[in-house]
């Protein structure tokens, strides 16, 4: 029988390139996304293909958007088998300037979405009574804090400690918890960044300069593609990876070094 994949934030980006690699790999695949418009086009689009997919909205931040997703999931495919907690958000202010308003929307989606994600999962796989892998979207900068990127990496470093917690308490029903790190990926995050760094540089910097400036110091001197995230992802998403739990795995090309 075919295992089945939630995947957040699924419409685009990077958790596109993991759904799609998913679908490779033989999971009928639940997509997910706040954005309504490319959700179902990237649905449409992947089940043109031949995938067994359906398209769920939802807000990661809302803890009865995430119960809904499993609800859904389960009402199609049957059971849950991994769920990757992809989704999130950045934000690009200098320290002295952060808000609370920034630190709320961040930690909400970033870390609050990572838990309730977590935890909607969890409780399906205990109800199942199988085991079960949850995977969490953490970064670099979920190992290292890069000025005027306070608030995403603090979000970051919780991801990973959330990881760890989560591993530990769910061990125990043969729950994996575990988390992927990428580097620089141009997806339309770093689209964002690339032009928020622009408009704090006081004129020093041009567009494209902030994301070339980050990509120089990648060892294997090239910015990361989706498939790059999704190699490593569909390793987590199989029985491959069932010794391995608690861990935020770099993939950046050699940018970050712990
Ligand atoms: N792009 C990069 O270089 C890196 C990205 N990451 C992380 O990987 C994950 C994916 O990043 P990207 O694909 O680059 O981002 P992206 O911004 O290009 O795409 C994110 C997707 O998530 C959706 N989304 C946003 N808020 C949501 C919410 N509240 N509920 C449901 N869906 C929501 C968006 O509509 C979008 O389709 C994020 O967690 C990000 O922090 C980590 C390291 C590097
Ligand atoms: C987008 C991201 O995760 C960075 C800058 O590390």
């Amino acid at each position: 029988m075919s295992k089945v994949a939630i995947v957040t934030g699924s419409a685009a980006g990077l958790g596109k390139g993991i759904a799609e690699r998913l679908i490779k790999d033989g999971f009928k695949v639940v997509l997910h996304d706040i954005n309504e418009a490319v959700l179902n086009k990237t649905t449409e689009e992947l089940k043109a293909q031949g995938a067994d997919v359906i398209g769920v909205v939802g807000d990661v931040s809302s803890y009865d958007d995430q119960e809904n997703l499993v609800k859904r999931a389960v009402s199609e495919f049957g059971q849950i088998d991994v769920f990757v907690n992809n989704a999130g958000i950045d934000a690009v202010t200098p320290f002295l300037k952060i808000e609370a308003s920034e630190l709320e929307r961040v930690f909400k989606i970033n870390v609050n979405g990572t838990v309730f994600g977590t935890q909607v999962a969890a409780k399906q796989f205990i109800k199942q009574g199988s085991k079960g892998k949850i995977i969490n979207a953490c970064s670099i900068a979920g190992h290292e804090s890069f000025e005027i990127l306070g608030t995403y990496c603090a979000s970051k470093h919780a991801v990973r400690s959330f990881t760890h917690t989560a591993a530990k308490e769910l061990a125990k029903h043969q729950i994996t918890v575990n988390a992927y790190c990428p580097g620089i990926a141009k997806t339309e995050m770093w689209d964002r960044i690339d032009a928020a760094m622009v408009k704090h540089s006081d004129g020093k910097l041009q567009p494209g300069e902030p994301f070339a400036n980050y990509t120089a110091g990648i060892a294997l001197q090239r910015y990361q593609q989706p498939s790059d995230v999704a190699n490593l992802v569909s390793f987590l998403a199989s029985d491959e990876s069932d010794y391995i739990t608690g861990q935020a795995i770099l993939t950046d090309g050699g940018l970050v070094y712990r």
